[in-house]
């Protein structure tokens, strides 16, 4: 008999964590510690396990989310996290059973879209998602920087405090819902975030130490901006320091702020490397240093997957480089991001309705999960063959519209 798939009871709760940890290759037994503070961030309603015989052979959980969009606004989305089956049911189509069901309940829940950060690239484009915005690590050797090391503060009138995880939850938050309505990409972080963040949840599979935090603030003492990093504290056999800062978390409301923070991170003393595991791939650190070489991108990998599951609602949510008014002919296998859509953007508004009329465009709609945000350009997927043009100036038209003038960008994995 195949496995049940159904949402998880308060008693199968701790075989649920048990097949997750196991997925996942981690110690397979949580401490009760890790149980309570796990369990505290569940929603056993939007947490789907596979049982054979008693037993959890597969884990899947959603949770509220909302996802920033071009122009600022906010479109509801059904986040997909910690995802497995067990190596003896791998190849069965579980994961494929939990998708199915798990879809269509977001879809008449209303969620606009579905989001999920991907453990490998090849699992999730036949569910209809694609990467829509990337990420990069960046490396700065600090001796090569170039900087004046004898600076010691923002040349604007504003100034850095060290902060404190207090300071970090206390003002974190808002400045994240203010910066996140400035980039497209970035996805809301509920206080739990904050609270695992700061240290004041803690799971020992993930474990926190507590990092050195700086604030930005304007010359009139407005907050507009936070970095939170971490040291090694490694020193070479000469007793020379070479430590190596590696940034969690930097926020930056205004470019002022965001010079302010990168020059400060970047002329600690003792440090003589800079890491920066999740950034966006046009940062502009590398800029920001008289030799710019002296910063490195080491990988750039997708960030954020994307799928619609109200195709209309998304695309009239965000706004675009140009009016235009395009017929989208969109394609979508499992359903609920599939049809012809007439999209009709001009500076007092944006409309996208069901139409018949012939196509300008015509994409599955992982393609468009890729331009949704502005990362990709449409002449790069028409090329890919991801993407035909169907009238003459489509494409190029489609270029201004989708295009954002800097990529999106998700400092967060969930
Ligand atoms: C959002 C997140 O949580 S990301 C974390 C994802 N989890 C992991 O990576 C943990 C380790 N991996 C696993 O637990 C499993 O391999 C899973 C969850 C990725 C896949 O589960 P399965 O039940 O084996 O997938 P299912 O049988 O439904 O496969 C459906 C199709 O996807 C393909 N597929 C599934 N996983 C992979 C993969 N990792 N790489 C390539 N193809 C894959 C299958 O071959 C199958 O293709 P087919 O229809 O052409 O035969």
């Amino acid at each position: 008999m195949s496995p049940e798939i159904r949402t998880v009871t308060e008693s199968e709760y701790p075989d649920w964590m048990r097949a997750l940890a196991t997925g996942f290759l981690m110690p397979p037994t949580p401490s009760e510690q890790d149980l309570k503070v796990r369990r505290s961030g569940t929603d056993l309603d939007r947490t789907l396990g596979a049982f054979d015989g008693g037993r959890c052979v597969a884990t899947y959980r959603t949770h509220p989310q909302w996802l920033s969009v071009p122009g600022g606004a906010r479109v509801d989305a059904n986040a997909i996290t910690n995802i497995t089956v067990a190596s003896t049911h791998r190849r069965r189509g579980l994961l494929s059973r939990m998708m199915a069901r798990d879809l269509a309940v977001a879809k008449e829940r209303g969620d606009v879209v579905a989001t999920l950060t991907s453990a490998e690239y090849p699992i999730y484009g036949r569910f209809g998602f694609a990467p829509a915005t990337s990420m990069a690590a960046w490396t700065v050797d600090l001796p090569r920087t170039g900087l004046d090391r004898r600076a010691t503060g923002p040349a604007c009138g504003g100034r850095i405090d060290l902060a404190d995880m207090a300071d970090i939850r206390a003002l974190g938050p808002a400045l994240h819902e203010r910066v996140a309505a400035l980039t497209p990409g970035m996805v809301s972080r509920s206080e739990r975030w904050w609270q695992l963040a700061t240290g004041v949840l803690q799971v020992s599979s993930d474990p926190w130490t507590e990092p050195l935090s700086a604030l930005y603030r304007s010359a009139s003492g407005e907050v507009e901006g936070l970095v939170v990093y971490a040291a090694d504290g490694k020193w070479n056999d000469a007793q020379q320091p070479l430590n190596t800062l590696t940034v969690r978390d930097l926020l930056a409301l205004t470019p002022a702020a965001e010079r302010a923070l990168w020059h400060h991170v970047c002329s600690v003393d003792w440090a003589t490397g800079v890491e920066v595991p999740r950034r966006a791939p046009d940062d502009v650190l590398p800029l920001l240093l008289p030799d710019p070489r002296a910063a490195r991108t080491t990988s750039i990998i997708d960030g954020i997957w994307l799928r619609f599951l109200d195709t209309p609602r998304a695309l009239a949510a965000r706004t675009y480089g140009t009016t235009a008014s395009l017929v989208l002919d969109i394609r979508d296998e499992l359903g609920h991001g599939g049809g012809r859509f007439l999209l009709d953007t001009t500076p007092e508004g944006t409309t996208c309705t069901t139409t018949t009329r012939t196509p300008d465009l015509t994409l599955p709609a992982p393609t468009l999960a890729r331009l949704y945000l502005g990362d990709e350009s449409p002449h790069r997927l028409a090329a890919l063959g991801l993407l035909e043009e169907n009238s003459a100036g489509a494409l190029t038209l489609a270029d201004h519209a989708f295009r954002t003038p800097r990529r999106p960008w998700c400092p967060d994995v969930f």
